[in-house]
């Protein structure tokens, strides 16, 4: 007989770092390009969410705003005016850096990278060059067995926004988002092909939302992608990357890059060599095109920011911000399938969840999951989830509605599939479909009633047998059918469903026939 022996954890660990080994070495076999290994490395900005900017007092402000309506002389570059470390924008670094495995570096700095552009009034961005807030982390991708590792997290401002207006020949500048906190998350180059890209910005956009640093929101900016592609022969050392800037959706990233490979395969294949450039990508061209090459490169001219000290942090403050921080996905993926939820119902959970809102100080987070959390307190979670990702989102798709468009309360759609579970609901529908009739009435109707007590309102709540008001009606049936009646007491028991077929209209259909007929046939005695 074979002995059962537990795999002990040491040994697993070590199967994981060789199958992360394998992911770093050996050649990948893409049928889009059988001889080549295509080599990625990101680095995401995330715009941080917190209420004012890195350096300066003022509101971070939304695409929605008038432009210029959130500037203030700091942002503007007025002379005379000095920075001033949000510590906020720290903290979120800081917990990023924790989601991400990351090193918090004890003394970080800021430096001064110039360049020259409209939107830039300083004619220098804050960022950290020389040393960063945190070196060295990582970041799983669950769907694709691979570890990614994080070389740096950096603080950095954010620029304005210009945008050219080809008729009249001028260039508008809007403020509002100048000198607000980014982080820049710099990955090694450890993505092998476009699907690993898009699930690796994917992966780190649900993280950011998990813990609440960043909006996450490719589509209004809030995070933005600079993608590095080079290309190399199988068993040959990497090749010239090329950078191809400013991406904003997972979509066309993974078409920039996939355009990308096969524009360096080309110049490989035909004899000539890959330069390094700044690229940009043309959306209705699916092509990438130069911005500008190595040569051209602006000298930044790097130096620390003199009126900014360095960043010390302590160890105490990192246990406080370690102790805080709230499930991350992983974690929250694990515990829902150990509550018996399928892979797609914790995938249609967590997706919902992602547009999250999380704040720290104690309140809960508004979420898809959160909602699961609450209302399978108690109740059956493979119920709950049911009712959440089939009923609930499928009737909110059906209104084109999202679930941040749900104003059923968690305690609301727990009654709802307690009286649905219990057998309470009744009619002349089953249980199921008059829950589901209950769910929609309630989409339709903002209000803060219970269904159980809607049910009874339209009569939906089957009634129970020691019910009076059966013995009611049973009674009138009776007096209303009496030869019916007379029959029954001489033993023509097949007469009495025409009583209880009197009594179930009486009910209005919420009776339980059984329980009627047991009844009548005491009362006839
Ligand atoms: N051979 C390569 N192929 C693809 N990507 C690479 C290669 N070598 C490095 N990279 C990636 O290029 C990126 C370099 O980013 P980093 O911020 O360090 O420098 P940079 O792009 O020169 O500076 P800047 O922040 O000014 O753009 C990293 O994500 C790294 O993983
Ligand atoms: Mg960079
Ligand atoms: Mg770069």
């Amino acid at each position: 007989m074979l002995a059962r022996v537990r795999t002990p954890r040491r040994f697993k660990q070590i199967t994981r770092y060789t199958r992360l080994l394998h992911a770093f070495c050996v050649p990948q076999n893409d049928s889009r390009w059988p001889e080549w290994n295509v080599v990625i490395g990101i680095e995401v900005h995330a715009q941080i969410k917190s209420r004012s900017k890195l350096f300066s007092d003022t509101w971070t402000s939304d695409y929605t705003l008038p432009p210029n309506t959130r500037v203030s002389p700091y942002d503007a570059a007025f002379p005379g005016t000095l920075p001033l470390l949000n510590p906020r924008c720290v903290e979120l670094g800081v917990r990023t850096a924790l989601a991400l495995n990351a090193k918090i570096e004890p003394r970080s700095a800021f430096d001064r990278k110039h360049y020259f552009y409209a939107d830039l009034p300083a004619g220098y961005q804050i960022t950290q060059y020389y040393a960063p807030l945190a070196t060295s982390g990582g970041l799983r991708l669950e769907n694709r067995e691979k570890y990614v590792r994080i070389k740096q997290i950096q603080l950095e401002q954010d620029t304005g926004k210009s945008t050219f207006d080809s008729r009249e020949g001028i260039s508008a500048i809007d403020l509002n988002r100048a000198g607000t906190g980014l982080m820049e998350i710099v990955s090694e180059p450890d993505l092998r092909s476009p699907e690993d890209a898009g699930e690796y910005v994917r992966t780190l956009q649900a993280l950011v939302r998990s813990i609440g640093s960043s909006d996450g929101n490719m589509e209004q900016g809030s995070l933005r992608c600079d993608v590095n592609v080079s290309v190399n022969r199988h068993g040959a050392p990497h090749g010239t990357r090329c950078e191809i800037k400013n991406l904003n959706s997972v979509k066309f990233m993974m078409v920039a890059i996939t355009s990308e490979v096969r524009r360096q395969i080309d110049l490989l294949e035909s004899g000539r060599a890959v330069a390094q450039e700044t690229r940009g990508f043309n959306e209705d061209k699916a092509e990438t095109y130069s911005l500008r090459s190595k040569e051209d490169a602006p000298d930044y001219r790097y130096m620390p920011d003199p009126n900014l000290p360095p960043l010390l942090i302590d160890e105490a403050y990192v246990e406080k911000m370690r102790n805080e921080m709230p499930e991350l996905p992983d974690a929250t993926r694990a515990r829902l399938q150990a509550l018996g939820l399928s892979r797609r119902d914790t995938d249609v959970l967590m997706e919902v969840d992602s547009g999250r809102e999380v704040r720290f100080d104690g309140e809960v987070g508004r979420g898809a999951v959160a909602y699961f959390d609450q209302i399978s307190q108690g109740r059956d979670p493979k119920v709950v989830v049911n009712w959440i990702t089939h009923e609930l989102l499928g009737q909110l798709a059906f209104r084109r509605e999202t679930f941040s468009d749900n104003h059923i309360s968690a305690e609301q759609l727990g009654d709802l599939i307690d009286i649905v579970q219990q057998g309470r609901l009744t009619g002349y529908v089953t249980p199921g479909t008059s829950g589901k009739t209950l769910l929609r009435h309630m989409l339709d109707h903002c209000s803060e009633e219970m269904p159980s007590k809607l049910a009874e309102k339209f009569s939906l709540l089957a009634v129970s047998s020691d019910d009076s008001a059966l013995e009611r009606w049973c009674a009138e049936a009776i007096a209303a059918l009496p030869q019916e009646a007379d029959a029954v007491r001489r033993g023509n028991d097949k007469v009495i469903n025409k009583i209880v077929g009197r009594v179930m209209k009486s009910s209005r259909g919420t009776a339980n026939a059984q329980a009627v007929r047991a009844i009548l046939l005491k009362m006839l005695q």
